[in-house]
């Protein structure tokens, strides 16, 4: 070996050797959450984090750490972990000063140069974009963008009959995708991806998990700076290959939204208007399309997913939903949302699948704001990240009797004590979800049509859904095949 690369790797290892006790010591003993307990290497280093990220099971190791050590805990040299509903409070929804979104989200914004309602950080302009889309998920839009949501639902519910009638059944994992797909595609883009009509995926529905996927080991990288810039120096022809096709995919489906004329009512309308009149950017456009055709079809699929296998494995309460609609509907054209977002055992049932396994079971980070604020009675410094995580929370049996039983009752029984807002699948606050009416809508409409017409049973009855998902940012779900029966009706 050459003698001065030789020198260089002696002078580098020395380096690193006194480096890395110093700042072990630093973290444990004189760092600003030194009081804060936890695992000695999250106190000490990220690698814990990352190693339990990398995984995919990070949220039962979080969960088994909040039981040891309590509602607060380490989960990085410089990230605390909360599970308390006062948590909730503190962080997503403060009065004063509140925990503004981390550097996280910059990473989910990749490959677009302006900000998001999503990816934006900043709390007044993050507010202006919200605004963007306040008209569009009103319930007044809701009820225009029926049609289009009918239309989706009802070719899917077709397809079931026809496609799962079989003992082989269907997997509606990827069926509830292509459906939450389809249907944000109509209310992003203005148009369908068509996957259910095609019976198959769409290629840009199976990159975006990949995408995100390598963004939550990227929310990693970017935490070790030396790490961070050594991997900038890989060429970006080799690492951006994924990020550019969805970015792509998403400039030019938007740029032919804007070209289409004719009145399409979806999330968009109003945002169109303004890129025609020049008061946003094509790009804007671009990055906000995008976003919320994942945020509004990943969350719904998977939703609706969990609460299928739920409600299939509870013969009571799948018989109890079965007789709810089954009774006040004589067709399934009769179900519309609004007589749906109205059966209360159809809503208990929704709730319980969102509590049991949180479709957002990552916890969403903040940055705590200088000097710092307390949160769930912790004086927390600024410039900490943290983060409650959903997971934990909504499955300690301090907030939920016999948490992790599916129980949609203790959702309408008036006599139950359980602390519901324990249980917060939405967020809360000012960047809470703003398409919760459209998601329970969308969901209460497809159980509804589905429950109404067929007698469905899990193929696999000894499917374990809470083991078998894996979180990458996102739920990565197994198969869930489902054998679908008409139903009788005389
Ligand atoms: C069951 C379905 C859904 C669940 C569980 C869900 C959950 C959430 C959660 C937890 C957040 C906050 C995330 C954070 O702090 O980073 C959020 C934000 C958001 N959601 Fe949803 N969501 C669902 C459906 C939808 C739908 C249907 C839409 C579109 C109509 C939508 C649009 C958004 C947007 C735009 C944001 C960002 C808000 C902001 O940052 O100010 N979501 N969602």
């Amino acid at each position: 070996m050459d003698v001065s690369l030789w020198s260089a790797l002696r002078v580098l290892a020395i380096g690193l050797g006194i480096w890395f006790p110093v700042h072990i010591v630093y973290n444990l003993y004189f760092h600003p959450l030194a009081q804060f307990p936890g695992p000695f290497w999250a106190r000490t280093t990220l690698f814990w984090r990352f190693w339990h990220d990398l995984t995919g099971l990070s949220h039962w190791t979080i969960q088994d750490c909040h039981r040891k050590y309590g509602d607060v805990f380490r989960v990085g040299p410089n990230e605390l972990s909360f599970a308390s509903v006062q948590a909730y409070k503190d962080i997503y929804a403060a009065k004063g000063p509140r925990p503004l979104k981390s550097e996280f989200y910059d990473m989910l914004g990749t490959g677009f140069s302006e900000s998001c309602v999503v990816t934006e950080r900043d709390h007044k302009r993050a507010l202006q974009k919200r605004a963007l889309f306040t008209s569009a998920m009103s319930s007044k839009a809701l009820m225009e963008q029926e049609v289009v949501i009918q239309r989706c639902i009802d070719s899917f519910v077709e397809k079931l009959g026809k496609l799962g009638g079989g003992p082989g059944g269907l997997d509606l994992t990827k069926w509830y995708m292509m459906l939450s797909f389809d249907i944000g595609g109509e209310m992003a883009f203005g148009e369908s991806f068509g996957c259910v009509e095609s019976e198959t995926s769409n290629h840009w529905l199976d990159t975006i998990f990949a995408h995100l996927h390598a963004i939550s080991i990227m929310d990693n990288i970017r935490r070790m700076p030396l790490v961070e810039k050594t991997a900038r120096l890989i060429p970006t022809k080799w690492t951006t290959g994924i990020r550019n096709r969805i970015t792509g995919f998403a400039r030019e489906k938007s740029k032919r939204r804007v070209e289409r004329s004719g009145e399409t009512v979806d999330f968009l309308s109003n945002v169109v208007e303004k890129v025609r009149s020049g008061k946003i950017s094509h790009e804007e456009m671009a990055a906000h399309c995008s976003i919320i055709a994942i945020a509004s079809s990943e969350t719904s699929a998977t939703s609706l997913a969990t609460i299928t296998y739920f409600l299939l494995r509870s013969p009571a309460a799948h018989d109890r939903l079965k007789a709810e609609i089954r009774d006040q509907f004589k067709s399934p054209q009769e179900i519309d949302i609004a007589s749906a977002t109205k059966l209360p055992y159809l809503f208990a049932v929704i709730e319980e699948g969102l509590r049991i396994v949180p479709t957002t079971t990552v916890g969403f980070l903040r940055r705590v704001p200088y000097p710092g604020i307390e949160i769930d009675g912790h004086f927390v410094p600024g410039g900490t990240e943290v983060s409650v995580s959903g997971w934990t929370t909504a499955r300690d049996e301090r907030y939920f009797h016999d948490p992790l039983s599916f129980k949609p009752e203790r959702w309408i029984d008036p006599e139950c004590k359980d602390v519901k807002e324990a249980s917060q699948p939405f967020s809360l606050g000012p960047r809470s979800c703003p398409g919760k009416l459209f998601a329970y809508a969308q969901m209460s409409v497809e159980l509804a049509k589905m429950v109404w017409t067929y007698d469905m049973e899990l193929v696999d009855p000894s499917l374990d859904w809470e083991q078998q998902v894996r979180l990458h940012f996102v739920l990565w779900k197994p198969e869930l095949y489902v054998r679908f029966t008409e139903r009788k009706v005389s």
